[in-house]
């Protein structure tokens, strides 16, 4: 249980599409919490905060400004949606090398001011730049979050549940691995009332024959493609999807959702951010879902991974660069919060340790 009775604080650095749509959905869902908004255009995280405050008084009562990166000091939770997003038929990797210095940065930033917070990243590659944002912050593991593979899990539920006639709530199915194209579908764990897909009988065998799974998959790893390409961008689900992720760690919820993770070793994954379902609460990634993948899966996830590593290897001087001196993303904590209150630094530090 969380014990810290604050209201808690959420920085949000890049005041874009999507990130001012994460404040408008945190306002709408009337989560409990202060949003502070930075974002290098000055004038737009001043503009979203006049706009999101003038509907505080027809939805929920929050606190909504625009700030500079001092501004962010006590934080429990920095979401980073700041950076160049997909040009129509761009892919999410191609934003890598224009991503990671501004990702470098921000991290730095972030963490001078508020060492105690979580790090939910968003900007893409969202998976390679979560590992550049552990790295170059020094903040434990369990502290830096990627958004991965929720929203492509939200894409796979709905089109799931269109297909079987259900609500796509009560299908349980996992996109895991990159953010991106080489990510891939747990279909051998995928059920729907705890009956797996694979044993749903003459629907499952149809869906099977016609192809229609499949094409299921590929509406999901090409969404963002097809969104962009009609209207320039995605941030509506992708709000809702970090939104959701905010209420599991500020109300320490626990809930079993598909985050960008760093895998130290797991399976013969090493050393990288990918897309897994974890259990999430307030003091971030309690621990990892061990998921038992089939034979095939496991070979797509390990390929996904080693796509991961290569686009790593490839921003490593941004790393070295950016490196955190004070503990080198090793997963030990930074020292004390230098706002001199410590405060969310100490109230994840009363929390009792995960399972
Ligand atoms: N992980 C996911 O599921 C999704 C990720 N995205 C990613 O989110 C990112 C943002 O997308 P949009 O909001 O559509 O882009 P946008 O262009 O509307 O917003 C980006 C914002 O970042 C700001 N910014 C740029 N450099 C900055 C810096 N150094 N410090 C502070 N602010 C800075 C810009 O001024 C702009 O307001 C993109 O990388 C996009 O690909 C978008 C949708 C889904
Ligand atoms: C842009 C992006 O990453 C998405 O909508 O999935």
């Amino acid at each position: 249980m969380r014990t810290d009775p604050r209201t808690p604080k959420v920085g949000i650095v890049g005041s874009g599409l999507v990130g001012s749509t994460v404040a408008y959905t945190l306002l709408v869902r009337g989560v409990h919490c202060e949003i502070v908004l930075v974002d290098i255009n000055r004038a737009k995280a001043e503009g979203d905060a006049m706009d999101l405050n003038h509907g505080i008084p027809l939805a929920a009562p929050l606190s909504i400004r625009a700030g500079d990166y001092p501004d962010l000091a006590g934080a429990d939770l920095v979401i980073v949606a700041a950076g160049v997003a997909q040009k129509p038929g761009e892919t999410r990797l191609q934003l890598l090398q224009r991503n990671a210095t501004i990702m470098a940065e921000v991290t730095r930033q972030v963490v001078r001011h508020a060492p105690g917070c979580i790090l939910l990243v968003v900007t893409n590659p969202v998976d390679v730049l979560s590992y550049v944002a552990y790295k170059c912050s020094g903040l434990p593991a369990s502290r830096v979050i990627g958004s991965g593979t929720l929203l492509d899990t939200a894409r796979l539920r709905f089109l799931l549940g269109q297909h079987f006639g259900v609500d796509p709530r009560s299908v349980h199915a996992y996109v895991i691995g990159e953010h991106g194209d080489s990510e891939l579908v747990a279909w051998s764990l995928a059920h729907i009332a705890g009956v797996r897909l694979a044993e749903l009988g003459p629907t499952w065998e149809q869906a099977v024959h016609d192809g229609a799974l499949q094409r299921i998959f590929e509406e999901v790893r090409g969404a963002a493609y097809e969104i962009i390409r009609r209207k320039g961008a995605t941030y509506y689900a992708v709000a809702l999807a970090v939104a959701r992720l905010v209420e599991s760690i500020l109300q320490d919820q626990r809930s079993v959702l598909t985050i960008s993770t760093y895998v130290e070793e797991w399976q013969g994954i090493r050393d990288i951010y990918l897309g897994m379902p974890c259990v999430v609460g307030w003091s971030g990634v309690e621990r990892m879902v061990d998921l038992p993948l089939a034979p095939d899966e496991l070979e797509a996830l390990r390929r996904s991974a080693e796509l991961l590593r290569r686009a790593a290897d490839e921003v490593e001087p941004v790393i070295a660069a950016h490196r955190s001196t004070s503990t080198g993303g090793d997963g030990s904590r930074p020292s004390g919060s230098r706002d001199g209150t410590g405060a969310a630094e100490a109230g994840r530090a009363r929390r009792p340790s995960a399972g």
